[in-house]
């Protein structure tokens, strides 16, 4: 039986780490990959379930422990699915406000009907390097693209990411909102399932 009592979070994003770990609760203490090394693998998959199971597996043989890895991002339907793996890169390298800066310039002649979006997140989870069979958990989140950046909270595209459902931006929901809502959550949700957690 392997001890999923500690894990590895193969993530250099801070946001993700706190999200997650607020979402397992006390019974699963997230170590950041950080704390074994600051070198990013290069995410050369062409998808995000590859791109998830590298991340964990890179992060399982750095650590020695099982590895929880997510590989996120935001599909805009106007662009067929762009940025998707390619989010976090989507402005070269520059960083979330510059990512969020082209987004809204590539976008700013789209009507509102044709905005559509969602967030796509995979959660891949290896009990060692070399796992024959990761864990593999999806969710997406259903939004559209606003016109200009809203809230505060949470992190990368949220203060553009329109929430329906709550009639507000990801970044204007409380962290414990978005935790109930996100596509992280709804993949979180299904693992927490196929772990037999609570
Ligand atoms: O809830 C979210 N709210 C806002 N933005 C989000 C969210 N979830 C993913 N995103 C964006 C951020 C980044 O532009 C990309 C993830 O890229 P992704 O490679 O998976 O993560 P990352 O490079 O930030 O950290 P790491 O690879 O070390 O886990 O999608
Ligand atoms: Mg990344």
């Amino acid at each position: 039986m392997i001890d999923f009592t500690q894990l590895v979070l193969a993530s250099h994003n801070a946001g993700k780490l706190k999200e997650l770990q607020a979402m397992l609760g006390e019974s699963v203490h997230l170590r950041s990959i950080g704390e074994f090394s600051s070198v990013e693998p290069e995410e050369t998959g062409l998808s995000f379930v590859e791109n998830a199971i590298l991340k964990a597996r890179n992060a399982a043989r750095i650590s020695g422990l099982p590895a929880l890895a997510d590989d996120s991002g935001l599909a805009v339907d106007f662009l067929g699915g762009a940025p998707g793996i390619y989010s976090a890169r989507y402005a070269d390298g520059q960083g979330d406000a510059a990512n969020n800066a082209k987004l809204l310039d590539v976008l700013k002649d789209v009507p509102e009907a044709e905005r559509g979006a969602q967030f796509v997140c995979v959660l891949a989870l290896v009990r060692h390097a070399d796992d024959p069979l990761p864990i593999l958990c999806e969710g997406l989140w259903h939004g559209r693209i606003l016109t200009q950046a809203s809230g505060e909270h949470g992190f990368g595209y949220d203060p553009l990411f329109w929430v329906p459902e709550r009639n507000c931006s990801s970044a204007e929901l409380s962290p414990a909102e978005k935790n109930q809502l996100s596509h992280r959550a709804r993949a979180m949700d299904l693992l927490r399932q196929r772990l037999s957690l609570k």
